[in-house]
């Protein structure tokens, strides 16, 4: 595809995600089904959509001191222009003076000849007067906050929760890339013979110490792997792998997974059984719900049961104490995973996270009878805020005392993992520049026998 008709697609689905709420990821995929892009462009459609969500705030910043602040820009010439300015910054594919000869051809087409002028104007100065450097800002909220792009009502709540240093460095890695895992389907082969037979064709990984079902992509594109193609290998992060591997599920077992699509754990757990037992799986979209089912067949794991269901109510579908695992993946504000999903850290707001931890809370409390004595109930989010996660655990204990932490889960943690900063009481919270994994929270309770 034309350079310039890239940077157009590119520049439509900022506009939709910046003004109309729209997801880049599916607004991505969308385009690169629909234009039949070649793998080149697919992956730089991917970075130019991406990297200009992710520095939105510095880019801001960059192009306050270059246009008048009582001018009011059309949003997609705003877009535009931050495109133009990421590319300029962080990418060295394209010189300078070709980003901004592209951007004015757009601005001509898009609007007419004193939009074009406005552009090649701002964009020339930039180019001549130097990047202004966020690294001088004196307040260190607001620095951490335009360096790395994360809005500073989030910085002053992480700082408050974890200090500074944790803060900094996740806001770091937010900005990469997150290597690619996959989870071997131990049914069909082992993980050392999908590892050889990756290394045999050119791809460069590593086994993780998350699961022993993980490995880590560092080169080479897996969708594109026969292994992958045949349905050998699902891809997963590490850390929401880890949270399987901690429900400690054995063959016959009956299994609640309570919030359970698009099935990445359901199916897991399967596998863990070697699809012998029982998985109730239920979400609160029908749609979803399918999705689940859909994914079981793929992987012909045929003892996954999933439903549409508001997993608050489920006591009226099934009888106390019925299950010997529960699973309650829950539905979180979702800020461990901002490096996938870069748009989250614009959208949500303090508001949402108090909604969401009374949310969580409603659906341990409704889950928590349907546990048998003994059993174990394992609690994870994609997070990390301590209010929808150490706080929940806290508050939903104070309330059951048939429930306890279940000591056992540090123990059985991986040896890495053992010893990490968000380790406490309550559980562990996977900060994502620890092991280059996504934020996850998890934490496993007992249900006594008395
Ligand atoms: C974090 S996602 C689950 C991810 C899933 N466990 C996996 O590994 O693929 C949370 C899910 O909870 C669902 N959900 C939200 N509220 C719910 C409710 N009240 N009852 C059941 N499911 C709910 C959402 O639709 C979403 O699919």
């Amino acid at each position: 595809m034309a350079k310039n008709l890239l940077r157009s697609t590119a520049l439509d689905i900022l506009i939709r995600v910046g003004e109309g709420g729209g997801f880049s990821h599916l607004l991505i995929d969308h385009a690169i089904k629909n234009k039949g892009l070649s793998e080149k462009d697919q992956s730089l459609l991917t970075e130019m959509v991406y990297g200009t969500i992710q520095r939105k705030l510095t880019l801001e910043y960059f192009l306050a001191g270059f246009v008048d602040q009582k001018k009011k820009l059309s949003p997609w010439v705003k877009w535009l222009l931050y495109l133009s300015l990421y590319q300029m910054k962080y990418l060295d594919k394209v010189p300078d003076h070709a980003i901004i000869h592209e951007s004015v051809e757009i601005s001509k087409k898009r609007g007419h000849k004193g939009i074009a002028s406005l552009v090649n104007g701002v964009l020339r100065s930039i180019q001549r007067k130097g990047f202004p450097d966020p690294a001088k800002i004196t307040d260190p909220t607001k620095r951490i906050s335009i360096e790395t792009s994360h809005p500073s009502w989030l910085i002053e709540r992480w700082i408050k929760m974890y200090g500074t240093k944790i803060t900094e460095e996740m806001c770091q890695i937010n900005l990469t890339h997150k290597p690619i895992s996959v989870r071997v389907q131990p049914m069909k082969l082992s993980r050392q013979e999908a590892i050889d037979h990756l290394v045999n064709n050119g791809f460069d990984v590593e086994p993780s110490f998350f699961s022993g079902q993980g490995i880590i992509v560092n080169k080479g594109n897996i969708l594109r792997s026969d292994l992958f193609k045949n349905g050998f290998l699902t891809i997963q992060d590490q850390s929401s792998m880890l949270v399987t591997e901690m429900l400690k599920v054995e063959k016959g077992m009956t299994i609640l997974d309570a919030c359970s699509a698009p099935g990445g754990k359901t199916t897991h757990i399967a596998e863990k059984m070697s699809n012998v037992g029982q998985i109730h799986a239920y979400d609160l979209h029908d749609k979803k719900a399918k999705l689940v089912t859909k994914k079981a067949l793929e992987l012909e794991l045929s003892i996954i049961s999933s439903k549409q269901a508001d997993s608050r109510t489920l006591r009226s579908l099934h009888q106390e104490e019925t299950f010997d695992r529960i699973l309650l993946d829950a539905p979180c504000s979702g800020l461990g995973v901002l490096r996938s999903k870069p748009d989250i850290k614009y959208h949500k707001s303090e508001q949402d996270i108090k909604q969401l931890s009374l949310i969580q809370l409603e659906l341990l409390e409704s889950v928590s009878s349907l546990l048998k004595k003994d059993g174990k109930l394992l609690y994870s989010t994609c997070t990390v805020d301590k209010n929808e996660n150490e706080k929940v655990i806290e508050e939903f204990l104070l309330k059951h005392p048939e429930y306890e932490i279940d000591q056992e889960f540090y123990q059985e943690l991986p040896e890495n993992l053992k010893d990490t900063e968000g380790k406490t009481k309550w559980g562990l919270q996977l900060f994502p520049h620890e092991c280059n994994t996504d934020g996850f929270f998890l934490t496993r309770l007992k249900k006594n026998s008395q």
